[in-house]
C-alpha cells in the first residue's frame, strides 16, 4: 500500500479511530501490567526468606533438606514466565467483535493471553480454541453458534478485522471487502478486493506483462498481515485436527500446505505441551532452502527450538543413532538411473518381500546389511524383477548400471592399497587425489540413498529407528521415499501423531509411491486427509498458466485462484546469449526501481544460473544460490529448480524455457510448474530458441 489510493470516506475514517482506539487501550493497560512484580514472587520470595532464616537454624541432620527446598523455590523464582505479555509493538493481528444477546465483546487475537476487563481488553492466543474458532469460521455479519467448554454460544460476529501493528502503531485494517492503509507520508488511503487485501500486493496492477515489475518491492512497502491472521476456515479445520490423529495435506502449489502443517504443530504443542515437548518435534524437508524457510516460519509461532532437518540431514542422524557409528564416505557421483531405483516403491516392495531380509529380528551391524543390500544389488535375477515391477517407470539399462555402481563401491578403495606410501606420490599434480574423479573414487562409499535402505532394513528386521519423536511433519512429501517415511514412522513408537504435507503435481524426486502408499508406510493408512482449495501464492494469470503447463497431470478439480495480477510475460529469443543480455539488464532496473524485492531467476540446472550469474555479479543484491542457501533479503536469486522447493519470491523469471529444456513430458512439466508457481507477484518466461511446447497457451510479448 503506498498510500496513493482514495481518501477514506467518514464510515472509514471511523473505522479506523475506532480501531487505533482499541489498539490505545491495549498499549495502556499492558504499559500498566509490565512493571508488576510477578505473580508468585511475593510468596517465593518470603518462602526464601523463611527458608534461610530456617537453614541458620538448623541441625546438620535438617540442613540438606532446607538446602533442597531453597534450590526448588530458587529455580522457581527463576524460570521463564509461561504466560510472557504480548508483544507492544505488535501486540495482536485480528479484531473480532461478536454480539450475544445484549453484550458485546472486542477479542484480539495475537501470540499470547493478555486480559484487562476493567478496560475491556482481551487479547487471545489464536490457538486458545473458543474464540478464535469464530474468527476463522465465520464473516463478517454471520451468526454463529458454537459450543465452548460448559456452553452454546450464539450470536453475530459484528467485526472480523486483520489488522497490521507495527512499531505500536496501527498500519493496515482490512475487513475482507476493503483495505485501510497507513502511506509512508502518514496519510490513509483504502482499496477494494478481498484478495488485495489479503496479501498486500494489488499495487500497480495495470503494469504490463512487458515491464518487469508491479511496485511491490519498491522502497517503505507496508508490512502484510501476518498468514496466521489470514487462514480461511477450511484450513483452521484442518490444523484443529485433533493431535493424535495423522493429518495428510495435499493441495496446489501455494494453497497453504506448509503454513497448514506449522501452523498445526504450533497449536498441538501448545494444548499439550508435557505429551509433545519441543525437544521431541521434528519438521522434515527434502531441501535445505525449504528447511531453512520453515525454521523462519516456526520462529513467530514459539517453535524456534523445534528441530528442522533436510532427507539428508535426518537420514545420516538417525544412521548415527541406529548403528553407533557416523555414516561412511557418501558419493557425490550417484548415477541418476541408480539413484532412482534405489528411492523406487518396487525396490522398497521387493525388499519386504524378501524372506531372508525380512526374516532376522536381532539388530545389525550397518557393514552386514550392506553387504546383503550390495548382493541383491549385483544380482540381475533380482533387479530385473524390480523394473518389471516398476512398470516402465525405471527403463532396463537401470540394471547393468546398479550392477556396474554397486561393484564399484565394493572395490577396496585405492587409499587402501597405497597405505604406506609417500602421499606426495598419491596425490596428482592438479593436488587431487589420484583416484578423483575416477572410479577408483566410488571405492567404499555410500550412495546417499543406501542410508535410508539400509535404516529401513534395520527397522523392518528390529523395529529400532533412532530417537523417539512425540509430532512428525514431513513437508513437500512427493518427494520423500517409502524407505524414509517407514523409517520416520517408526519414530513415532506406536502413536501416529503425524501431519504430511505435498502436492503430487510437484514431484521432482523419484520415488513417490502415492499416498496411500506413503501413508501404509509411516503406519498412518487412517489418515485424515484435506485438500485445500485456494492458490493464495500466485495471482491469477499465473496460477492458470502453471496449470496449463501441467496439461494432463492437473488436478480435476477447478482453479480457485483469488488476486488478479498482471500477465505473464513470455519474450522468445533466437539464442541463450541473446535471452541472457535482455533479461540481465531487465533484473538490473528492477532492482534499482525495487530495491525491496525479491526476485528469482531459476533456471532448470545450475549452469544456466551459473551463466547468468556472471553477468549480473557486480550487483550487490545478485546472489548465486545452488545449494540452498537462501538468504531471505530482498534482491536476486540466480538458482534452479531443484533449489526454490517450497519457496516464493516477489518476482520470478524462467530464464530457458526451450522444447530440449522443457519437453511435453511428465518430469518437465512438473519441473516448470514447481518454477513459475514460486511467483507471488508477476512471472517472466524466455523462451530460447525452439519454444518449449508447455508454453503454447502463452501468446509471446511483442514490441520489445
Ligand atoms: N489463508 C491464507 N490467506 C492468505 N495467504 C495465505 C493463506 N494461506 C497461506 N497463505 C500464504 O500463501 C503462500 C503459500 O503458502 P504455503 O507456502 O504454505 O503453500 P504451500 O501449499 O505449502 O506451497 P508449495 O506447494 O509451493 O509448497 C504463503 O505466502 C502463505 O503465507
Amino acid at each position: 500500500m503506498s498510500g496513493t489510493g482514495p481518501e477514506l470516506t467518514p464510515e472509514e475514517r471511523l473505522l479506523v479511530r475506532e480501531e487505533e482506539d482499541l489498539l490505545a487501550r491495549v498499549l495502556a493497560a499492558l504499559a500498566a501490567r509490565r512493571p508488576a512484580p510477578r505473580r508468585e514472587d511475593p510468596d517465593l520470595l518470603g518462602r526464601l526468606s523463611e527458608l534461610r532464616e530456617q537453614a541458620v537454624e538448623s541441625t546438620a541432620k535438617d540442613l540438606p533438606t532446607v538446602f533442597q527446598e531453597m534450590g526448588l523455590v530458587r529455580a522457581m523464582i527463576e524460570r521463564p514466565r509461561l504466560d510472557p505479555l504480548p508483544d507492544p509493538a505488535a501486540p495482536y493481528f485480528a479484531h473480532l467483535r461478536v454480539r450475544e444477546g445484549e453484550e458485546v465483546r472486542d477479542y484480539c487475537l495475537g501470540r499470547a493471553t493478555f486480559v484487562e476487563l476493567s478496560q475491556g481488553v482481551r487479547v487471545v492466543d489464536w490457538r486458545f480454541a473458543p474464540v478464535a474458532r469464530i474468527f476463522y469460521a465465520y464473516r463478517e455479519g454471520d451468526t454463529f453458534e458454537e459450543r465452548f467448554p460448559g456452553r452454546l454460544a450464539e450470536g453475530v460476529v459484528e467485526a472480523r478485522r486483520v489488522v497490521v501493528v507495527q512499531g505500536g502503531r496501527l498500519r493496515q485494517v482490512s475487513t475482507g471487502a476493503v483495505t485501510l492503509a497507513l502511506g509512508a507520508q502518514g496519510r490513509w488511503s483504502s482499496s477494494r478486493g478481498d484478495r488485495a487485501a489479503a496479501l498486500g500486493g494489488g499495487a500497480g496492477t495495470a503494469a504490463r506483462p512487458g515491464a518487469l515489475g508491479v511496485g511491490e518491492g519498491a522502497r517503505g512497502r507496508a508490512a502484510p498481515p501476518e498468514v496466521t491472521a489470514l487462514l480461511d476456515r477450511e484450513q483452521f479445520e484442518a490444523l484443529s485436527i485433533e493431535a493424535e490423529e495423522p493429518l495428510l495435506v495435499t493441495g496446489s502449489a501455494g494453497s497453504g500446505k506448509t503454513t497448514v502443517a506449522l501452523h498445526r504443530l504450533a497449536r498441538i504443542a501448545f494444548d499439550d505441551p508435557r505429551r509433545y515437548p519441543l525437544s521431541k518435534l521434528l519438521v522434515v524437508v527434502p531441501e535445505l532452502g525449504l528447511s531453512r524457510l520453515a525454521a523462519r516460519l516456526l520462529e513467530p509461532l514459539g517453535l524456534a527450538k523445534v528441530a528442522v532437518r533436510t532427507l539428508e540431514g535426518w537420514s545420516r542422524g538417525a544412521f548415527q543413532s541406529a548403528f553407533g557409528v557416523p555414516p561412511p564416505r557418501l558419493t557425490e557421483e550417484t548415477p541418476p538411473l541408480v539413484s532412482r531405483l534405489k528411492r523406487h516403491p518396487a525396490l522398497y516392495a521387493a525388499l519386504r518381500r524378501r524372506p531372508r531380509v525380512a526374516g532376522r529380528r536381532a539388530p545389525e551391524a550397518w557393514a552386514k546389511l550392506r553387504d546383503e543390500l550390495a548382493e541383491l544389488l549385483t544380482d540381475r535375477g533380482f533387479l530385473g524383477a524390480v523394473v518389471d515391477a516398476a512398470g516402465g517407470d525405471l527403463p532396463t539399462t537401470a540394471i547393468e548400471e546398479t550392477v556396474r555402481h554397486t561393484r564399484l563401491q565394493l572395490a577396496s578403495p585405492l587409499a587402501l592399497a597405497l597405505r604406506g606410501i609417500d602421499a606426495d606420490r598419491t596425490t596428482a599434480l592438479d593436488g587431487e587425489s589420484v583416484d578423483a574423479r575416477t572410479p577408483d573414487a566410488l571405492a567404499g562409499t555410500l550412495d546417499p540413498e543406501d542410508l535410508p535402505v539400509l535404516l529401513f532394513l534395520r527397522a523392518w528386521r528390529s523395529g529400532g529407528a533412532g530417537r523417539a519423536l512425540a509430532h512428525l511433519v514431513v513437508d513437500e512429501a512427493e518427494d520423500v521415499s517409502l524407505f524414509e517415511l517407514f523409517v520416520l514412522g517408526r519414530q513415532l513408537g506406536e502413536a501416529r501423531s503425524l501431519t504430511v504435507a505435498g502436492d503430487e503435481g510437484q514431484q521432482t524426486a523419484a520415488g513417490f509411491g502415492g499416498w496411500t502408499a506413503m501413508l501404509a508406510a509411516l503406519g498412518a493408512e487412517r489418515a485424515a486427509t484435506c485438500r485445500l482449495a485456494t492458490t493464495y501464492r500466485c495471482p491469477a494469470p499465473v496460477a492458470a498458466f502453471a496449470r496449463e503447463v501441467l496439461g494432463p497431470l492437473a488436478p480435476a478439480e477447478a482453479l480457485q485462484a483469488g488476486r488478479p495480477g498482471v500477465p505473464v510475460g513470455r519474450f522468445d529469443f533466437p539464442s541463450e546469449a541473446h535471452a541472457h543480455l535482455f533479461l540481465a539488464g531487465a533484473v538490473r532496473d528492477l532492482v534499482e526501481r525495487e530495491p525491496a524485492a525479491s526476485v528469482a531467476v531459476v533456471a532448470r540446472g545450475p549452469e544456466v544460473a551459473r551463466s547468468l550469474y556472471r553477468l549480473l555479479e557486480d550487483l550487490p543484491e545478485a546472489r548465486l544460490v545452488l545449494d540452498g542457501e537462501f538468504s531471505f533479503r530482498p534482491g536476486v536469486d540466480l538458482t534452479d529448480v531443484e533449489s526454490v522447493k517450497g519457496l516464493e519470491f516477489d518476482y520470478v523469471i524462467v530464464p530457458d524455457a526451450s522444447a530440449a529444456t522443457y519437453p511435453a513430458t511428465d518430469e518437465a512439466r512438473r519441473r516448470l510448474h514447481v518454477a513459475v508457481t514460486r511467483a507471488s507477484h508477476q512471472l517472466w518466461v524466455a523462451a530460447v530458441g525452439t519454444p518449449s511446447p508447455l508454453l503454447a497457451s502463452l501468446p509471446p510479448v511483442s514490441g520489445r
